[in-house]
């Protein structure tokens, strides 16, 4: 605990503005969860390697994926059906107790605003203290999704670091006080997108999403025609 904390403040506190609140606090009565939204088009290694990252670091008892109907900033993207996400989910979930799969979004028509999802598992789950598990791409983008500040107020914000992307919060939040806690994890470059555009050109993808899900793929004929 204590060597994260020093290098999170020498390699990542400077870069951050003062109104990221990095949080070390986690109270031993409260629920503590994660919510992990995604496309999820398909779920990669990287998607797990952040999810497990993010349940040891911040002492999560759940990290819930949530893979979204139509994510708001993917407007002109066909994801695969609901239900085949889903079961490319229960494969890359599998043998990880803490995780599990909620497919509400993906019976509320319309764009998958996370503000909705958050209020809704707000006033079921009353006692739960609610982390957004998001990678830096996500965050750097932060002040445009809908209602942003409403999800502040109800969640903090849990960041890994993409690529060779340091975390550095989007332009917005600069003076809006927000709880953060960085994810610590080996920089992957798996992308969904690559793994569809391999599988279009018939390339195996087990390296990025694993046996069971490329398994998946595979006899399902997923990703057969290239698209974004
Ligand atoms: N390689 C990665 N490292 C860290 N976070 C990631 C990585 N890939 C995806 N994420 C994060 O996982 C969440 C869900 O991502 P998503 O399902 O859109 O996958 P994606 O690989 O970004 O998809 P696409 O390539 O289609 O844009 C987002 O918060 C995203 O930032
Ligand atoms: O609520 C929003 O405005 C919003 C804007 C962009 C992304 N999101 C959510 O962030 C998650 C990752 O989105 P994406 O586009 O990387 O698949 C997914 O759950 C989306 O619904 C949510």
């Amino acid at each position: 605990m204590v060597a994260r904390r020093r290098h999170a403040r020498g390699r990542a506190l400077h870069r951050l503005p003062a109104s990221a609140r990095l949080d070390h606090a986690l109270t031993a009565t409260t629920r503590t969860v994660g919510l992990f939204g995604g496309s999820f088009d398909p779920p990669h290694l990287a998607h797990r390697a952040l999810a497990q990252a993010a349940l040891a670091q911040l002492a999560l008892d759940e990290l819930v994926w949530v893979p979204a109907r139509q994510s708001p900033h993917k407007a002109d993207h066909a994801p695969a059906s609901g239900a085949d996400r889903v079961a490319m989910l229960q494969r890359m979930t599998e043998g990880e107790p803490r995780f599990s799969i909620d497919a509400r979004e993906l019976d509320r028509a319309g764009p998958s605003y996370t503000v909705d999802t958050l209020r809704q598992l707000h006033a079921e789950q009353p006692g739960t203290r609610w982390w957004l598990v998001i990678g830096q791409d996500q965050y750097a983008r932060f002040d445009t999704w809908h209602d942003w500040r409403g999800i502040l107020a109800l969640a903090g914000l849990a960041v890994a670091a993409r690529d060779a992307d340091r975390v550095r919060a989007a332009p917005g939040l600069a003076d809006v006080p927000h709880t953060l806690r960085i994810v610590e994890m080996t920089p992957l470059p798996h992308s969904a997108s690559t793994v569809r555009s391999r599988a279009a050109a018939g390339l195996d993808v087990t390296a990025l999403v694993g046996t069971p899900v490329a398994r998946y793929i595979a006899d399902h004929h997923l990703y057969r025609i290239a698209q974004p």
